[in-house]
């Protein structure tokens, strides 16, 4: 591949961004919401399905990948897209924020994560050099530099030496990287929600150079407004002219926000996971189809909603399969949150190419306000 992977801003609304990054695998119009498909697949639905509710790019996991069914078998069938039959961009996590939250017996050092498996307890190392040859192997498109997020509650102290040590994997990252016309490597910022460390943490990261930058250290449980305070100064420590991902967010209104602070990407597992619980999200706010109330009930999910589910299928057949269990129940709910979840970042960039990002957004907020659903 010799053609490298470009942003280009098409508007600004305030501190809202519009604008495509063009890969070659095709372009991912900004800002974009990326569904995650940790282990090769976005549970309950095809790819061909993931692409009709609107998604541009999907997520996919070194941690998982690599312990099974392991990067090399990967490569050795192919690469990632392959094996996975999506052909569009793809974007791979580095694997240490996943070692931190589901691996055992971890053991941290300068060097790298030791840790066993959750999945056989087998004995594994991951290292910024070792993450970056997984993700080539895997074939990402865009791949995250090896970090660690500080797992709350922690000290100004932990935090600040947690997120110099991710500079320095930053760094070899970036080294070991090297330079692969028509892939990206992006930086993760740190420093929880201390404002002199995300500067400082910005400052080495844009001192490395990175295709991508992205806020790392926040959805881990530090609550909606502290993330918003964080957001309201971090992205305008990054380059503009660089996508900016925020990093496992969110629900709706998490969103709204992070793009009406200068966010172009984001990812959360909310929607699919969220789906197969029985919790739809609706313009009007959520719906728990397995509540009784619904039992009887012949309209749509959302009437206003072109998906599968909202346009073939009642309330009660949905509650009726949630009930029963069926696999169908999944399959179309998950459809229906990742196409609300599309439409959403549509509109968004909509909005800000029209300049009515506020009207928008007040309209979003009023709907979710009438409740009635
Ligand atoms: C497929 C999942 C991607 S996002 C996972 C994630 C989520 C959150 N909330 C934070 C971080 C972080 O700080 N660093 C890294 N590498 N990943 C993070
Ligand atoms: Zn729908």
């Amino acid at each position: 591949m010799s053609q490298r992977i470009t942003f280009t801003l098409a508007a600004t609304d305030g501190r809202a961004r519009t604008g495509t990054i063009s890969t070659p695998r095709g372009e991912i119009r900004t800002p974009a919401f990326m569904p995650v498909g940790t282990a090769g697949t976005v549970k309950a639905m095809l790819p061909e399905s993931v692409r009709a509710t609107g998604a541009d790019i999907l997520l996919g996991n070194t941690y998982h990948l690599m312990l099974r069914p392991t990067a090399e078998r990967i490569a050795r069938l192919g690469g990632l897209h392959r094996f996975m039959n999506w052909e569009r961009p793809i974007l791979t996590d580095s694997g240490g924020f996943q070692v931190m939250s589901l691996a055992s017996l971890r053991k941290m050092s300068e060097e790298g994560v030791t840790f066993s498996s959750h999945i056989d307890g087998s004995k594994h190392k991951l290292t910024p050099e070792r993450s970056m040859e997984i993700q080539r192997l895997l074939g990402s498109d865009i791949v995250m530099a090896f970090d660690e997020c500080p797992a709350l509650p922690a000290t100004e102290a932990e935090v600040a030496a947690s997120m110099r040590l991710s500079m320095r994997w930053a760094q070899r990252s970036r080294d070991a990287f090297g330079d692969r016309p028509g892939h990206a490597l992006f930086g993760i910022m740190q420093g929880g929600v201390t404002k002199d460390l995300r500067a400082e943490s910005a400052e080495a990261l844009n001192a490395i150079g990175f295709d991508g930058y992205a806020v790392g250290g926040l959805a881990v449980g530090e609550g909606q407004e502290a993330m918003f305070g964080v957001l309201d100064y971090a992205p305008g420590f990054l380059p503009e002219d660089r996508p900016r991902y925020l990093m496992g967010v969110g629900k709706p209104d998490d969103i709204v926000g992070a793009v009406e602070r200068g966010i172009d990407m984001m990812d959360c597992v909310l929607p699919s996971r969220s789906g197969r619980t029985g919790q739809a999200w609706t313009r009007r706010g959520q719906v728990n189809i397995k509540n009784a109330r619904h039992m009887d009930d012949p309209r749509p999910l959302d009437e206003h909603c072109s998906c599968p589910a909202c346009r073939s299928y009642s309330r009660a057949y949905l509650h009726h399969v949630f009930r029963a269990g069926e696999m169908i129940s999944g399959m179309l709910l998950t459809w229906h949150n990742l196409h609300y979840f599309q439409e959403l970042m549509q509109g968004l960039r909509e909005a800000i190419a029209a300049g009515r990002l506020a009207e928008f957004v007040r309209d979003f907020h009023a709907l979710r306000a009438e409740g009635d659903i």
